[in-house]
């Protein structure tokens, strides 16, 4: 059964991997991800120029009923030169993906100037959606800066770039970015980010679950794949087919892979599912995608790929 993907040069044996910010700030975790047999890749935690502690704790909360999750971490990571030294020695066969969120815009442009001046040949994702530093917007929400950074960047970059979107709500936006992103040589989007800013109470002390923005975070987990599904389909209807799409957002068992998919997925990216479970879920998640795969006699993702249908 041929479980594989491909963005750009870049051929993936598995299509699963974390989502940026999950098992992904330390090398620890990062050799842990790409150690599991199961996982096609890794994501690094996005990086700013310099460390950052982030938000004060509890900044993660684990949502009953495995409903999902809800963060606000506040962009924390060891700085672009720890993860640039990572990529840059770590031997692996599986392509890497190189994660930065600089808080300006001149810090994205030297952070990619470093990557483009360097040995990496990995692939480099531009988060342009992060909901939780106090202050800043998510800039994948304001089109025209959306324009502008990726009019700058790619004036100089030329290695595989793709950008991380916060989730939309509205047809028109959809159709807004994607005529923004069409204009642009990327190899890949990566959609969604956490829905921003939601708000989750402790019932027992009436009291919101996380300290940092009183309380207003990204949600991620089941409740989010929905929205997921939606982002993926919507954007696969309207991108260049040279633009390859990775999925993220509420996968917590095979049929939710199988669905990104469907709806155009090349890739898929676990994150809070990969906190509960670690590593042994890519294990999990694939086995269950395959037994979906058999229920229709199907012998590969390339078989679904893209092939939702609606009701004639
Ligand atoms: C990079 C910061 C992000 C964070 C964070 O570090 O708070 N949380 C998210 O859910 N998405 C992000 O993009």
């Amino acid at each position: 059964m041929d479980l594989t993907g491909q963005i750009a040069n870049f051929h993936f044996n598995h299509i699963l991997l974390n989502a940026a910010g999950v098992k992904c700030q330390t090398t620890a975790e990062l050799d842990q991800v790409l150690a599991s047999p199961y996982s096609g890749s890794v994501v690094t935690k996005s990086a700013t120029p310099m460390v950052r502690p982030g938000n004060p704790s509890p900044r993660y909360y684990q949502l009953p009923e495995e409903l999902g999750s809800i963060n606000s971490m506040g962009l924390p990571n060891e700085g672009f030169a720890y993860y640039l030294d990572y990529v840059l020695n770590k031997q692996t066969d599986k392509p890497v993906f190189f994660s930065v969120a600089g808080l300006t815009k001149d810090d994205n442009l030297a952070m990619l100037m470093e990557l483009e001046q360097s040995d990496f040949n990995g692939l480099v994702e531009l988060n342009l959606s992060c909901p939780n530093v106090p202050g800043k917007p998510q800039t994948a929400y304001d089109f025209e800066a959306t324009r502008a950074i990726l009019t700058e960047v790619f004036a100089f970059f030329t290695k595989p770039l793709g950008v991380k979107l916060p989730p939309y709500f509205d047809m028109v936006h959809f159709d807004m970015i994607a005529a923004v992103l069409n204009d642009f040589p990327l190899a890949f989007v990566n959609t969604i980010n956490s829905i921003g800013n939601g708000l989750a109470i402790d019932p027992h002390t009436d009291t919101v679950v996380i300290k940092p923005k009183g309380g207003f975070g990204g949600l991620g987990g089941s409740l989010v794949k929905a929205t997921a599904l939606a982002n993926v389909r919507a954007l696969r209807e309207r991108l260049n087919e040279s633009i390859k799409i990775i999925g993220t957002g509420g996968v917590t068992s095979g049929r939710d892979v199988y669905d990104l998919v469907l709806c155009g997925a090349d890739l898929v990216e676990v994150g809070t599912q990969l906190m509960v479970e670690d590593t042994p879920v890519f294990e999990r998640l694939e086995g269950e995608l395959a037994n979906e795969l058999d229920k229709k006699n199907y012998q590969s993702l390339a078989e679904i790929r893209g092939k939702l249908q609606t009701i004639a």
